[in-house]
């Protein structure tokens, strides 16, 4: 089986078979592993390959048989992420191993070859979220002609735009199942054959990864071409907090008038001074003595370092198209990551990040006035990229910290306990009315329900829903370089209207995102969008045990309505207020405590990019 290719001089084995209606860059005949001797061919758009084996150019055969050969015949640039010469070695016809391969007459074409691998990937067949590593092989007696190839088909990735260079690197060792480190290590050949430079801090405590963000000088920040976190949705959180608490400059939410506000004029965001916001205040109430146990958000040990703002050598630009962030999920939660890329697989999310996707992603700011209800006035600012909760949210977070040993496991034993002591709170929430023109919805199509279900929500609307190259994320997105007050939808304050939701609440939740995950097949919020601007309020006031635990598994089953019940309000907003009438107040920022009696927020439309391309739904 054997084939002599002597007479195959790349030089003269340029073809004329056209590709996509263009001429080849370059063809040459090859030997390809698993498909036999190939016309290889270069176009501006990607590499082909004809299989030369079979009478009707179909590739291999064995006895007559024709054997079916599942590697596709071209990958586009675009999505191959490294080629690289190999040593030399034996290139096969099939794809058996080798001792079947020989047994079936699958001899190895000449076991000393040289070779050369393109590196791309394939989407899983079962989910095609789900991106695999793939491989070509090719080998040709020359050397010349195998660094050739190598050298044309690196010119082309080195055109291929926005694909990462230099990348800061923050592991958690202790993520998730404590695999933040084997996860890294997975991953790691990906980064290195696609030749980005990497550092990599792994991180030793609590915040670290925040004060290293906060403290790096802008220049040094722009040498790199973003940052990436190993680990949870917690722990990215950290990341973009140091990120932009030292940058980004944005006035605080817009607030109705009577909400507590510090600076004693009317509460409209357009009012502040965009140098006034404060993301460092220091905290002199009670959290303090929970500093050292607590990964409370707003404790010393977290926001570690306070810096301010003019300790920046240069300006960053938020926010930055260059700058991304980028997550190979190693966590507990990593619905960011899922809704990002739809897949929740460190492989997936390296190919994202080497091949430079990207796609936006809003920013809510939440700003704790009070800490608790006898606390002074003092804001503290923080954001959050997926979800903010209160009740049933912050009280499962603060129950699951007694059970960190348990691993991710916590969650389902915390959220247990929770649910079966049905504690609802008194609380007043503010927000600003959207006009109907801004909602997503298209109501009364495609949606229904039973009316004789009395205690659903006859409220009907078709859903769409946030995918790759979304329209909605993608309208009207807003200009890269506009002002943080531009970035909000609420420059008129005197426009502003707000609604008011007052009684007992099981729960308080703001979506940024879908928040889709395991647990939650469709997310909270199945048609909240990655970058349109708007946050998701949901408030399930007090009801029977039955009827929230319905909810429940409405959440947790795939196609369900969990928003479609009379007990259940989903407002689409761009910021809100919320005011405890109780005493201890507990919310879960990203899957973080943050202890807050009275905060305001509201959503940066499209603030950081993200090495990621949204998810195929
Ligand atoms: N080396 C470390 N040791 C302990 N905690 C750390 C370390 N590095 C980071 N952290 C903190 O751990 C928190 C949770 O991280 P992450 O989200 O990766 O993990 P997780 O397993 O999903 O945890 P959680 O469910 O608590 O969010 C982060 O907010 C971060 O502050």
């Amino acid at each position: 089986m054997d084939r002599n290719s002597d007479d195959d001089d790349a030089g003269n084995a340029l073809q004329n078979a056209p590709f996509n209606g263009e001429a080849p860059l370059l063809s040459s005949n090859l030997f390809m592993d698993q498909v036999g001797e190939v016309v290889l061919t270069l176009n501006s758009d990607g590499l082909s390959w004809n299989s030369l084996d079979s009478p009707e150019n179909g590739g291999a055969s064995c006895l007559g048989i024709k054997l079916e050969n599942e590697v596709p015949n071209e990958v586009k640039l675009s999505d191959v992420y490294a080629v690289e010469l190999i040593t030399k070695g034996a290139i096969y016809k099939s794809k058996l191993p080798k001792a079947g391969a020989v047994l079936l007459g699958f001899e190895p074409y000449d076991s000393e070859m040289y070779r050369f691998t393109v590196h791309s990937f394939q989407k899983s067949k079962t989910q095609p979220n789900l991106w695999v590593l793939a491989v070509y092989t090719f080998g040709h007696k020359d050397l010349p002609t195998c660094e050739m190839w190598v050298n044309r088909v690196n010119a082309f990735l080195n055109m291929e735009v926005g694909r990462p260079k230099n990348l800061l690197i923050f592991i958690h060792p202790m993520s998730g199942k404590g695999n933040g480190r084997r996860t890294w290590e997975t991953v790691a050949p990906i980064f290195v054959r696609a030749k980005v430079n990497t550092k990599v801090i792994v991180t030793q405590r609590a915040g670290q990864a925040f004060d290293v963000m906060a403290s790096t000088k802008n220049k040094e920040l722009s040498s790199y071409d973003g940052v990436l976190a190993v680990g949870g949705d917690g722990f990215f959180n950290e990341i973009l907090n140091g990120f932009l608490s030292s940058r980004y400059k944005a006035p605080y939410p817009p607030a109705p008038a009577g909400f507590v506000h510090p600076v004693g004029n009317d509460h409209c965001s357009s009012d502040h001074d965009l140098n006034e916001t404060v993301t460092e205040t220091s905290q002199h109430d009670e959290d303090q003595s929970h500093q050292d146990q607590s990964p409370l958000l707003g404790s010393e040990q977290y926001h570690g370092s306070r810096l301010p703002n003019s300790n920046q050598d240069t300006d960053f630009r938020i926010p930055s198209e260059r700058f991304r962030f980028g997550i190979i999920p190693a966590g507990s939660t990593d619905a960011i990551v899922i809704c990002t890329t739809g897949a929740r697989d460190p492989v997936t999310s390296a190919l994202h990040i080497v091949l430079g996707k990207r796609v936006c992603l809003d920013i809510a700011q939440v700003v704790r006035w009070k800490a608790t209800a006898t606390s002074k006035v003092e804001p503290l600012v923080h954001y959050t990229a997926s979800f903010s909760g209160y009740g049933f949210y912050g009280d499962v977070i603060s129950e699951s910290e007694k059970y960190r040993w348990m691993g991710p496991k916590r969650y389902d034993y915390a959220g247990t306990k929770v649910f079966l002591r049905h504690r609802s709170y008194e609380a007043e929430i503010a927000y600003l009315e959207v006009d109907a023109e801004h909602t997503n919805s298209v109501s009364n199509k495609g949606y229904s329900c039973s009316r004789a279900q009395t205690f659903r929500n006859s409220n009907k609307c078709e859903r769409v829903i946030c995918r790759r190259n979304c329209n909605i994320c993608n309208t009207n997105s807003v200009d890269m370089s506009s002002t943080a007050t531009s970035r909000t939808p609420y420059f008129r304050p005197e426009e502003a209207r707000w609604l008011r939701s007052k009684g007992r609440f099981l729960s308080v939740g703001a979506a940024i995102i879908s928040n889709r995950n395991e647990r939650a097949p469709d997310g909270l919020v199945v048609d909240a969008h990655l970058s349109d601007g708007f946050m998701h309020l949901i408030l399930i006031k007090d009801c029977p045990r039955a009827l929230y635990l319905w909810h429940l598994t409405e959440l947790a089953r795939k196609g369900g309505n969990p928003l479609n019940f009379e007990f259940v309000e989903h407002h689409k907003t761009t910021a809100f207020t919320f005011t405890s009438s109780g005493k201890e107040s507990v919310w879960n920022l990203d899957g973080e405590l943050f202890k807050a009696h009275q905060l305001s927020a509201q959503v940066f439309r499209g603030l950081i990019t993200l090495f990621a391309s949204g998810p195929e739904v």
